[in-house]
């Protein structure tokens, strides 16, 4: 990101939602942590150029996300806070599918039929899907929306995932199971990922972080140390409204 700033259309004066942000994310896994309303995922949206530059850049494994769209879509998978409004398709087989269906091998012609239906059953057995394949999608819990909304993605092959509380509505074991996948996947260089998540725990088993706060860069560096320094600044803050409240 160079110099980016994102803006929304406000009463009187557009209201700036992240402001000049110029950072280079180039480790395996990033976290992005920061109080509610700070503007993490309009930046999580930023890269996905699913909201448009004020003015600056977003600059994606090469491509620039503005510019080229269609060439951002290859590389780019991004898991949404709410995976309700992912998924397109009427059942859960269908909807990863559709993603494999726009695969293309190395020559750049479409997977067989057999590869693509090959391809559908690993991707839905490995995130645990298999019995819920013929369910509509609407008719998933949050969780099972959000496995989906995982799997979904994942199954694309994507250079770089951006997950934005992939975690929030999972129980304890699902949740272990997609940190593990997606911290696994990262870590073993599959793809590069860039994790929004108020989870702290998570955030520090992460490489790197970034540190968002009222639409600013704040703080970025080695996950352990950035995380540390935000949770300061939560005790902190806390500290001082505990102080400022009636007895
Ligand atoms: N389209 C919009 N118009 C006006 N304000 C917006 C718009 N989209 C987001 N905002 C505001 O921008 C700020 C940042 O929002 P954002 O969703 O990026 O925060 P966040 O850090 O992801 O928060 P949370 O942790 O609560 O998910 C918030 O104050 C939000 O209300």
């Amino acid at each position: 990101m160079d110099h980016l700033t994102v803006t929304a259309p406000g009463a009187g004066q557009d209201a700036v939602l992240l402001e000049d942000v110029t950072v280079t994310l180039s480790a395996a896994r990033t976290a992005v942590i920061g109080e509610n309303g700070s503007g993490k995922s309009t930046l999580a949206r930023a890269i996905a150029a699913l909201v448009p530059a004020a003015s600056g850049t977003v600059t994606v494994h090469g491509v620039d996300a503005e510019q080229d769209v269609k060439a951002l879509r290859r590389i780019l998978g991004m898991v949404f806070a709410n995976p309700a409004a992912q998924s397109i398709m009427p059942t859960v087989r269908e909807d990863v599918e559709l993603t494999v269906k726009a695969l293309r091998d190395d020559a750049g012609r479409k997977l067989a039929k057999d590869e693509v239906a090959g391809r559908v059953e690993a991707a839905l057995a490995e995130h645990r899907l298999t019995e819920l394949a013929d369910r509509p999608c609407l008719s998933l819990s949050s969780g099972q929306a959000q496995r989906l909304a995982m799997c979904s993605v994942m199954v694309g092959q994507p250079q770089v995932v951006i997950a934005d509380e992939p975690t929030s509505l999972l129980d304890g074991r699902h949740r272990r199971i997609v940190a593990d996948r997606l911290l696994g996947g990262a870590g073993r260089g599959r793809f590069q990922l860039l994790l929004v998540t108020h989870d702290l725990e998570l955030a520090r088993d992460c490489d790197e972080a970034v540190w968002i706060h009222d639409g600013r860069l704040r703080a970025h560096g080695p996950a352990a140390q950035v995380v540390g320094e935000y949770e300061r600044f939560l005790d902190q803050e806390f500290a001082g409204e505990a102080a400022g409240q009636p007895r």
